[in-house]
């Protein structure tokens, strides 16, 4: 089955209303190829999702940064999935090593987080357990040593994970699911490196953090070897 490449730009705890605008304004401008070929998510903070989606073009999508395991109610400074439901946000990453290391999110935490996010009918760029329905999940794999370092992985470093990750699909899920989820790479991906991971078989795409904040490489990771 094909798979279609997944770009999502993680802007992780950054930006002004300012630089949002410019870096919304650079996406719109860029010639990439149709939604047919490449889907495109960006993920800006919370407070920032709103605008963005309003300003976005719409063959591009936004996505949370994060949201609450369960049903919203008295749990302060935390979004629930209904949330982004109600304000029309299609996607929201799950278990970034970020959060793990910062906030001791646990494998256990996350699974909870990615199922009851796609059970209300979200969709999840996640790291893994406990998923029904993976229609609605795409897979990340970001080795920890390689986010926001400079030190990319090697094309055949990452195609060997991303390898595994899909064999492991296949023997603890099913043959059509190891054959349909996008597994993408994240870590110092940028416009100079990113033909080449793209052109392994087993990378769909990826999700990147520093340059995706940088005007002057937007587009470049948009456009891959599809
Ligand atoms: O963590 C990442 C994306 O979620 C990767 O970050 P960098 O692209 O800055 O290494």
């Amino acid at each position: 089955m094909a798979r279609k490449f997944f770009v999502g730009g993680n802007w992780k705890c950054n930006g002004t209303t300012e630089e949002v605008k410019k870096i919304v304004t650079t996406l719109n401008e860029a010639e990439v190829p149709s939604e047919d070929v490449v889907e495109v998510v960006v993920s800006p903070p919370f407070v920032f999702l709103t605008l963005v989606k309003s300003l976005l073009r719409s063959d591009f999508h936004v996505a949370a940064q994060n949201c609450w395991v369960r049903k919203g109610g008295a749990f302060t400074g935390e979004i629930s999935a209904e949330m982004l439901v109600n304000l029309g946000i299609p996607w929201v990453i799950i278990g970034h090593s970020e959060r793990r290391a910062l906030l001791n999110e646990s494998n256990e935490f996350v699974g909870d987080k990615v199922a009851y996010a796609v059970s209300q009918g979200v969709k999840a760029i996640a790291c893994i357990e406990k998923v029904t329905n993976w229609e609605n999940v795409v897979l990340a794999y970001e080795p920890v040593w390689a986010i926001g370092t400079g030190k990319v992985a090697t094309p055949a470093q990452a195609q060997e994970v991303h390898c595994e990750l899909r064999k492991w699909l296949n023997d603890n899920v099913n043959s059509e699911v190891a054959a349909s989820t996008r597994i993408i790479y994240g870590g110092s991906v940028n416009g100079a490196n990113c033909n080449e991971l793209a052109a392994q078989p087993d990378v769909d795409g990826f999700l990147v953090g520093g340059a995706s904040l940088k005007v002057s490489d937007v587009p470049s990771f948009i456009v891959p070897l599809v």
